[in-house]
This record gives structure tokens, sequence and C-alpha cells, in this order.
């Protein structure tokens, strides 16, 4: 897929084509799209990391509050986005047994309580056993190091989801 492409779509086309790159944050692409004609991917995708970093705390925060639980409740429920059900797989979170999800549920709701805002890691370059570990380690950080930390997550999700959409999915929708 070209840039070129990309950059011919309309604000309608270019939303329902990139709106999930950040988790149900459509409102980031619609924003980016005017920031066209882009370079390249990577150009479009530093105007996205550069619209959320230029976001008040209080709107990094609604980011990651967008953001399912891991092994949560969409996921036993099967609500999840297309492409959070297929990272949560790849982490293989959607094989956890009772005892492993009622302990990442505990997790979960601890960091929640602390922070504020869900747990929020790149579960394809994860699999269960880092995604425990780094929840434990991460409920330790001080807010502000947290929310920088969740964050640069969120833009790893966001360059996999691009990454992906480029390569296989967008010439099939375009
Ligand atoms: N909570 C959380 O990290 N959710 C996500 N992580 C990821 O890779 N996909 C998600 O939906």
């Amino acid at each position: 897929m070209e840039i070129g492409a990309v950059n011919s779509l309309s604000y309608e086309d270019f939303v329902d084509t990139f709106g999930n790159v950040v988790e149900k944050c459509p409102i980031i692409v619609a924003a980016v799209w005017s920031r066209r004609p882009f370079a390249s991917l990577l150009d479009m995708e530093v105007s996205i990391n550069e619209f959320i970093e230029a976001l008040p705390e209080s709107g990094r925060e609604g980011i990651l509050r967008c953001h399912p639980d891991l092994a949560g409740k969409d996921l036993q429920s099967g609500t999840l986005t297309e492409e959070s059900r297929e990272e949560q797989g790849h982490a293989g979170l959607d094989t956890l047994d009772a005892a492993e999800i009622a302990h990442m549920a505990r997790l979960n709701t601890q960091y929640k309580l602390r922070f504020g805002f869900p747990f929020v890691i790149c579960a394809r370059m994860n699999n269960k056993a880092t995604i425990l570990r780094e929840l434990s380690e991460r409920l330790k950080n001080d807010r502000a190091v947290e929310l920088a930390c969740a964050i640069e997550e969120v833009k790893k999700i966001c360059h996999l989801r691009l990454k992906t959409l480029m390569l296989h999915d967008l010439p099939n929708k375009l």
C-alpha cells in the first residue's frame, strides 16, 4: 500500500480505515488527517504520536481508559475489538485457566485503584508471564512515570496495528 493512496483518502475513509490504530480513539486519526500529505507511513505515525504527546494529562489518561483489561470481561464475553482480540490471543491470554484469570483480575483491579486507569501493555510483544511480571513491577511506579510508560505501550500497539493494516488489510479495504 502506497502512502499516496492513504493521502488521497477522504476524512471519512481515513477514519474508517485507521480509526482503531489507537484503541477506540478514532478522534486521534480524525485530528491527524489534517496533517496530510504524509511523506511516509513513519511520518503518519510520528504525527499520531505528536498529537498524543501534545494532549493534556487528562487526555492521555482518557486514551488509556479506552483500553479493555487484559484477560478481562470483554475477552471472556467476546466483546473485544477485532484488533484487541488478536493481540490478547497472540499473548496467550485467551487460554488462561480460572486461577490465572482471577490472578490477572486481582492485579488489574489493584492497578486501577492505584492509578485511575487500566494497565496497558503491547500484548503482541509479550506473553502471559512477561505481562504478569510487568503488571506487578509497574504497580510500584510513580504515577507520572507510569502514565508515560503506559503511553509508550499505546504507541507500540499503534505501530503494530499500522504495520498490519499497511501490509495485509489495507489492500482489501481500499
Ligand atoms: N489493556 C491493554 O493493554 N490492552 C491492550 N493491549 C494490547 O496489545 N491490545 C489491547 O487491547
